[in-house]
Formats: structure tokens, C-alpha cells, sequence
């Protein structure tokens, strides 16, 4: 077995939720190797889009904003491995990193956190998110809500809230769950609010050629999940997908097969092109239903994913 000669450095951003998510990685290799605690030592790094909470994710650079301070840390070897949200991890990752494993998925839906349902807001209510695909989805729900950029981490977002700025905001039920706030919000269901491309999803990369580490992180890999969030940033692919695109996808493994469902959504909430499919695991046919729903999105849908 490998045995760390030093303790492993294990790199996450400061955010609550990315310190639960460490810590869970962390006891999940120890356990699986059966390593002291003192095996992985978690070392903190501040990105960008910790910093910069004012404006859009999409205005200001888009997801490389949360990775591109522990590349450099993996690159200068001042961590060994680092642990993402998936659904914060660009959909084309320099060829350098590889995404070794991910931890068992959790619940995949959201919550709304306001109200019990969206039908049970106010006339014409104020929804906070700066999420392209929770915005269109609300609109589709409901077109009288307008909808205010809300950032910052799920603490903030909540403290907003209650101070009355919105009746209501959204959040992915993995990470209140993984925050102990089981009871903030009611859970949406699938088929109401299609969740995001991998989330609910945690995962873990190192350096392509290092070894010893990616053995060392296979012990942990969650094969249905990885597969299933391989076969949703399949479809962003094919979309040509960034965080400025309305874009919501699932896949859920059934035995040998993965069960897909994607959609792209106008802003307004007025188009939605959904594709419901099944298809081979470990394939790049999810990029081929990316194609598909651009090829049945009117002209203007189809330009929010043109470059
Ligand atoms: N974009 C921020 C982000 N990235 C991952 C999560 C939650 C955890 C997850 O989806 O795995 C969140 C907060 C949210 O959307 O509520």
C-alpha cells in the first residue's frame, strides 16, 4: 500500500462548504487506506472568485475563478491534490489535471428558500440568484418574479434573505445539507428544476502524472457518480456550454446504461429544449445531445452558446 512519508496536502478554497467538503475528503482517504487523521493536512487557498463577490461569475472570467489558484498551487507542488465542488470545475480543464475521483453523490436537487413552493410566492416576487439556469427556470415558473444578482458563499446568501432584499432565493440542497442546514428550504423536485451539471458532486484532481497520488485517490472514487458527471460535462461540452449559459443536465446511472435528461432554457423562461436519453456509460455520446438541443433551439436560444 501507499504510505505518505509526509502528510499529504490536500488544497480547497476558504468557503464553509469547501472546508466540509475537504474534511470529508480527507477522512475518506484515510479511511480507505487506513491512514492516521494526521495523513492529509488541508491547506487553504484564497481564488479569485472567493474575493470578488459583487459582480456575475459569467461577467468577471467564469469558472477558471475558482480554479486557477489551486492549479498553481498543484503546478508549484505546494498542495498534492485538491478538492472542487464539479459543478465550479470548467468544462475543459488543462491537460495537466486530471480528475481523479469523486465522492458519492448527494441529493442533486435544489431548494427553495423563502417560500414552500413558487407558487406560494407574492405576486410579482424578487428571487435572488445570479445563476443563468435558476433565473430562467424561475422565470419559467413564475414570468411575473424579477430577478436580482445574489452572490456569496450560502451563509451570506441567507443572511441577505433574511434581511428582506428578496422573498426568495435558491440553493443546491447538497451543500446546505453538507452545511448541517437540513431544515433551511423546500426541496424542488427534479422534473420541476432540473439541477446543474454536476452538482451535488465533489471532486478530486491531481497532476496527470503523479502516479502514486491518482492510485491513491482511485480508493475513493464513487464509479456512478463519476460517470454520470462525466456524461453532464459530456453535454456542456457539445454546448459549448459557460456559466453565462442557461443549461441543466442529469444523468442517472441504471445498470450498465446512464439515463440522461439536458435542457437549455431562454432567459425569459419562454423556450425550453429538453432531451431525454439513454446511453452507454463511458461514452462521448453526451456531446451529441448537446448538439441536438442547439440544433432545436430558435436562432436566438442557440446564440447564448455562440463564443
Ligand atoms: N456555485 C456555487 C456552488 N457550488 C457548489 C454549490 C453547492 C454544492 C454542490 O452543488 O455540490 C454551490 C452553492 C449553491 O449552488 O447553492
Amino acid at each position: 500500500m501507499f504510505l505518505p512519508e509526509r502528510p499529504l496536502r490536500l488544497g480547497t478554497r476558504g468557503s464553509p462548504l469547501a472546508l466540509a467538503q475537504a474534511r470529508m475528503t480527507a477522512r475518506a482517504l484515510c479511511a480507505a487506506h487506513g491512514w492516521p487523521e494526521e495523513a492529509v493536512a488541508i491547506v487553504t487557498v484564497q481564488t479569485s472568485g472567493d474575493r470578488i463577490q459583487d459582480r456575475a461569475l459569467a461577467d468577471i472570467g467564469g469558472k477558471a475563478l475558482w480554479t486557477k489558484e489551486l492549479d498553481r498551487a498543484l503546478v508549484e507542488g505546494a498542495i498534492d491534490f485538491a478538492v472542487h465542488s464539479m459543478k465550479d470545475v470548467e468544462t475543459l480543464r488543462p491537460d495537466a489535471f486530471r480528475i481523479a475521483a469523486m465522492l458519492p453523490r448527494a441529493d442533486v436537487r435544489d431548494r427553495l428558500v423563502g417560500a414552500d413552493d413558487f407558487a406560494a410566492l407574492p405576486a410579482n416576487p424578487i428571487v435572488g440568484t445570479s445563476s443563468p439556469r435558476r433565473a430562467a427556470q424561475v422565470k419559467r415558473l413564475r414570468p411575473d418574479a424579477t430577478i436580482t444578482l445574489f452572490r456569496g458563499n450560502v451563509a451570506t446568501r441567507l443572511a441577505k434573505l433574511a434581511a428582506g432584499e428578496v422573498h426568495a432565493t435558491l440553493l443546491a440542497a447538497a451543500g446546505l445539507d453538507r452545511l448541517d442546514q437540513q431544515d433551511v428550504g423546500a426541496t424542488i423536485a427534479i422534473d420541476v428544476m432540473l439541477p446543474a451539471p454536476s452538482q451535488g458532486a465533489v471532486g478530486i484532481e491531481t497532476l496527470g502524472d503523479n502516479d502514486a497520488m491518482v492510485a491513491a485517490l482511485c480508493a475513493i472514487n464513487d464509479g456512478d457518480t463519476f460517470d454520470a458527471v462525466m456524461a453532464e460535462r459530456g453535454v456542456l461540452k457539445g454546448l459549448g456550454g459557460t456559466c453565462h449559459s442557461p443549461i441543466a443536465a442529469l444523468a442517472r446511472v441504471e445498470g450498465e446504461f446512464l439515463h440522461l435528461i439536458a435542457e437549455i432554457i431562454s432567459p425569459d423562461g419562454q423556450e425550453t429544449v429538453r432531451e431525454e436519453t439513454r446511453l452507454a456509460r463511458g461514452d462521448d455520446a453526451a456531446q451529441a445531445v448537446g448538439h441536438a438541443l442547439l440544433g432545436r433551439a430558435s436562432p436566438a436560444l442557440r446564440s447564448l452558446f455562440e463564443a
